[in-house]
């Protein structure tokens, strides 16, 4: 149904823990505990293809030569306001990665994203740079965090979500075809408000208690 580029994480534990963020009876510190640590594990899948190079190392007991990550340097770029719930997972993972924040929100009536916000590092095109969302619904959203990201020289890029509908997949794969995206499920399809559909409702509004 989609590209070698799109890699669903059906691990146990990511369903799990995803299936219990999906309750409207899943409290928000608990909904906060799940999505970081889904977004730990999507990191760890989403790095899985990262260069290593061999070191020396002297273990207490030989000496040997090992690998260790090589390449590019990380940034992780948090699309606001939901994208911050996955980043503390991340980083746990990616202490030395640098944050940029994208601050997007969608215009409920036309579902077109409206830019108020946007803050990375200077180096982005020596960067590997993971673009962490917890939604991708009608993509629109993602697929314009991604394009002000390379106009501000980013030029490797990943994208990292929960929860995708099918639609927001095709339309960042048509849109940046050079971007895999990680994510933990695809859902069934957007109902007339642009929401994933079961989904888990408003990510945003479910991280922070605002609703
Ligand atoms: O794929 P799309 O149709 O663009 O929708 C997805 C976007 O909607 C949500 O953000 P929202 O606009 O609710 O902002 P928030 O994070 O501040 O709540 C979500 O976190 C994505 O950024
Ligand atoms: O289902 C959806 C769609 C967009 N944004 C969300 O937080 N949830
Ligand atoms: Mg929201």
């Amino acid at each position: 149904m989609f590209d070698s580029q799109v890699h669903v994480v059906t691990h146990p534990l990511v369903q799990h823990k995803l299936t219990l963020a999906r309750s409207q009876d899943t409290t928000t510190d608990n909904f906060r505990r799940l999505v970081r640590e889904i977004a730990a594990m999507l990191a760890y899948e989403a790095t899985r293809d990262l260069p290593t190079e061999l070191v020396d190392v002297t273990t207490p007991v030989a000496a040997c030569r090992m690998p260790i990550l090589a390449g590019k340097k990380l940034c992780l770029v948090s699309i606001l306001r939901a994208g911050n719930g996955m980043l503390d997972g991340m980083i746990d993972l990616l202490p030395n990665a640098r944050v940029g924040h994208i601050g997007l929100y969608r215009d409920p009536a036309t579902l077109e994203p409206v830019e108020y916000y946007f803050k990375v590092p200077d180096d982005m095109a020596e960067r590997l740079v993971i673009v962490v969302d917890p939604m991708l619904a009608t993509g629109n959203s993602a697929a314009a965090a991604l394009t002000h990201l390379k106009r501000a020289g980013a030029t490797s890029l990943k994208l990292v979500n929960l929860l995708a509908a099918p639609e927001g997949v095709r339309t960042v794969r048509a849109a940046h075809p050079d971007v895999p995206i990680t994510l933990a499920a695809i859902d069934e399809r957007l109902n007339d408000h642009g929401y994933i559909v079961p989904g888990l409702g408003d990510a945003g509004d479910r991280i922070f208690g605002t609703k």
